[in-house]
């Protein structure tokens, strides 16, 4: 098996060397892609650096594809912008090595690529700009790289802010419905009696009130890409006509007898655990298989934190444009300060702090963000989050009491049933604890 390597850094094309030689590669070693051509038509697999000196390894090889030349491609990259995975995954790359990456890394993306069949696809650029530099959003881009490729419907996950709706454009953006419109379902934002008829549209007359006929997102996407946001939101009687829909691809428009064709790409997101929800039977698990084809996980901004100071930097030149301001940076001590916030808003949360930040500072450096506040708050109303979360509808009438009792029993136990202790702690008398307790039993 013959592999080539072309990289710049001759340290690096020197370790990749060592290493596939010692397991009986014949390596071909190239500091730049001049005469790589000459090697190709008895080669197995391209190792290609994506940023080279003067060139862009992806560049090389989408030339390379013109000319016809199929052999697998394993880019490395010392940095994981999207532009460059995303591309490098459209180019039929069978793997994409993060810089600095072990042997065993390596040996097994080899492994791999030598059981690939690259597909090809044109190259695309981008208005889109989607930031991220983390090993974590690095996993995300090369499963964006994927999506493209294919028509699968995609579930994305992941904390409410963290940029799940960006990532569905970016699939979008480079997937062969780009030409297509991207149409964006906000499925809380729909009383629900109305969500048939957002989605698939309706006749005249169907009900009252519905004086023309008008499309819905279903249609209004044709061609292009449906993303169907907040899915995890919708009560389980309109799951069922969404199933209906996802796996037929074809819906009837309030009023019709007439089926229509869908010719859309689907891709759902959740702030919400799913498989949970499956298991507390308030999501349909024939639902989550079929919108789960292929699963994005966004992890939260606290877990990545490599992307603040990039994502810092690039909100600040987008306030600067939008607002008329001259920011030059963040001073350090400001970023510290980001870099030790949890951020439970997410990027959604960092983008306003910037914002807030360049048209407080106007000209100069930040020195300060304002976020003592939301901290302190922040895992209370978390935990205030999780317990609406876990509550089905039905059930909230006697939310407030449930929360009461069992927060007074908690408290009792945990000062061995001292009445007067726990209601000195609650601020209460006594006796008020007593009656609380009575009338809540
Ligand atoms: N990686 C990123 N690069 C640049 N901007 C980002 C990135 N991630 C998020 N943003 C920005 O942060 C904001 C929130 O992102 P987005 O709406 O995609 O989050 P979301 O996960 O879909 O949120 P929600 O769960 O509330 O729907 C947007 O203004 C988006 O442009």
């Amino acid at each position: 098996m013959r592999v080539i390597v072309v990289d710049d850094d001759f340290g690096v094309l020197h370790s990749i060397k060592r290493v596939l030689s010692s397991k009986g590669f014949e390596v071909v070693a190239l500091q730049s892609p001049e005469g790589l051509e000459e090697y190709l038509p008895e080669s197995n697999l391209l190792l290609m650096d994506i940023r080279l000196e003067g060139e862009r390894g992806t560049d090389v090889v989408e030339k390379l594809r013109a000319k016809g030349f199929n052999i697998p491609v394993i880019f490395i990259t010392a940095y994981a912008d999207a532009d460059a995975v995303v591309n490098a995954s459209r180019l039929g790359a069978v793997d994409v090595l993060k810089k600095p990456f072990s042997s065993q890394e390596l040996l097994q993306a080899v492994k791999n690529a030598l059981e690939f069949v690259p597909k090809l696809e044109p190259s695309y650029s981008r208005e889109l700009k989607v930031i991220g530099s983390s090993r974590a959003m690095f996993e995300v881009f090369k499963k964006v790289g994927l999506a493209c490729q294919n028509d699968l419907n995609v579930l994305i996950t992941g904390e409410t802010g963290v940029g799940k709706e960006v990532v569905a454009k970016l699939i979008h953006e480079n997937s062969p419905r780009r030409e297509g419109p991207f149409v964006i379902l906000h499925c809380p934002a729909i009383p629900w009696d109305l969500f048939e008829a957002e989605l698939f549209g309706y006749v005249k007359g169907a009900f009252t009130g519905a004086l023309v006929d008008k499309k819905g997102k279903a249609k209004l996407a044709e061609g292009g890409t449906l993303f169907l946001d907040e899915i995890g939101d919708l009560p389980y009687k309109l799951q069922a006509k969404l199933l209906a829909f996802v796996e037929r691809k074809s819906f009837f428009p309030l009023g019709s007898s007439k089926e229509e064709k869908a010719n859309v790409r689907l891709i759902f997101a959740t702030n919400r655990d799913l498989k949970k929800m499956v298991e507390e039977g308030k999501f349909r698990e024939d639902l989550y298989h079929r919108i789960s084809q292929l699963e994005i996980h966004v992890p939260p901004l606290r877990e990545r934190k490599e992307d603040i100071k990039p994502l810092v930097e690039y909100f600040v030149a987008l306030a600067n444009a939008e607002l008329g301001t001259s920011v030059e940076g963040v001073e350090e001590q400001a970023l510290r300060k980001l870099m030790d916030y949890s951020f439970p808003g997410n990027v959604r949360e960092l983008k306003n702090l910037v914002y807030k930040a360049v048209l407080e500072t106007r000209f100069g450096r930040i020195k300060d963000f304002a976020l003592q506040e939301e901290k302190k708050h922040s895992s209370f109303e978390k935990a205030l989050e999780l317990l609406l979360d876990a509550v089905p509808e039905e059930e909230l009438p006697n939310l407030l009491e449930r929360v009461e009792l069992y927060l007074i029993k908690k408290l009792l136990e945990r000062y061995s049933g001292n009445k007067s202790k726990v209601a000195s702690l609650l601020g209460i008398s006594r006796n008020t604890l007593e009656s609380r307790l009575r009338n809540l039993k």
